[in-house]
């Protein structure tokens, strides 16, 4: 794909099931290297509208090209295979290892396909990605055995053993504890930096969830898009505010986010 090309490019569109609108007029541009953070309260349509980014929905009305590619006019298999999806709620049935589940992100299946095997280089750069991402002492571990944070972060390793041009993490630090917030925050960040040409789209309700290296930021509530731009625009009290239909108060240090409910202040 060419550099002048946006990663994600959505022009005016909705998304409808059952006669309601889980996404209207919604536009939006994401280049290489642009980190984004996609924010939102329960139910706004946050997961939609990365599964259009994921190339697993159509719109309804509108355009959606993804690395270059409108949906509806490309095989959407073949885009998927370019785009790193990290879905929480991916299943793993046989008994794997992490090794194996990080090796899985080459096919994009849930299980080695039949007559398939890594090569050595492939096994060496699943070993090095989980490395990466804090869970090295983990490789021969059987997947069941695994926390919740320990599969999470073993998932964003699978996601970039393809090494896509777009990461799409859903809600990745759900379920972890401090520590393992903290480790995950730090690996995504050094992972941008390895590999500056990428973008991500990040989901979270969370402002404390935001990686440091986030440069831009898009506010959803109802489905409908009320900010988006560079991150220090878009998270300000007033819209985060507006988009959680709640009074609360946002503030930065040293780069991390946090957001805290607005206290009435009761004079005398
Ligand atoms: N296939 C579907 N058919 C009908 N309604 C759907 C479908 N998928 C999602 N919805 C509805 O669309 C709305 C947006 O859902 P979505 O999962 O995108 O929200 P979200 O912002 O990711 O929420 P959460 O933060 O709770 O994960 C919800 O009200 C949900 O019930």
């Amino acid at each position: 794909m060419e550099n002048s090309v946006p990663v994600v490019r959505v022009e005016s569109v909705d998304l409808v099931r059952d006669g309601r609108f889980l996404l209207r007029d919604v536009t939006l541009q994401v280049r290489r290297g642009e980190h984004w953070v996609l924010l939102g309260a329960n139910g706004a349509g946050k997961s939609t509208l990365l599964s259009l980014l994921g190339a697993t929905a159509h719109p309804t009305a509108g355009t959606v090209h993804v690395l270059g590619h409108r949906l509806g006019r490309v095989d959407m298999r073949e885009l998927r295979a370019h785009i790193g999806h990290v879905n929480p709620r991916h299943m793993v049935r046989a008994p794997l290892t992490v090794r194996d589940v990080v090796l899985t992100g080459l096919t994009n299946t849930p299980e080695f396909p039949p007559r398939w095997a890594p090569t050595d280089a492939q096994v060496m750069r699943a070993e090095e990605l989980v490395h990466a991402l804090g869970m090295g002492s983990r490789l021969n571990l059987l997947w069941p055995t695994l926390s919740q944070g320990e599969r999470g972060r073993a998932l964003i390793a699978r996601a970039l053993m393809a090494e896509p041009e777009l990461l799409l993490l859903d809600e990745p630090a759900t379920g972890l504890d401090l520590a393992a917030r903290e480790q995950l925050l730090t690996s995504l960040d050094d992972l941008r930096a390895q590999d500056p040409d990428r973008a991500s789209i990040l989901v979270t309700h969370h402002l404390e969830e935001i990686p440091t290296t986030t440069t831009h930021a898009v506010l959803v509530r109802e489905g409908v898009i009320v900010a988006q731009g560079p991150v220090s625009d878009v998270l300000t009290t007033a819209n985060i505010s507006d988009c959680f239909d709640h009074s609360i108060t946002i503030s930065n240090e040293h780069g991390r986010w946090v957001a805290q409910t607005r206290v009435p202040v009761t004079v005398g």
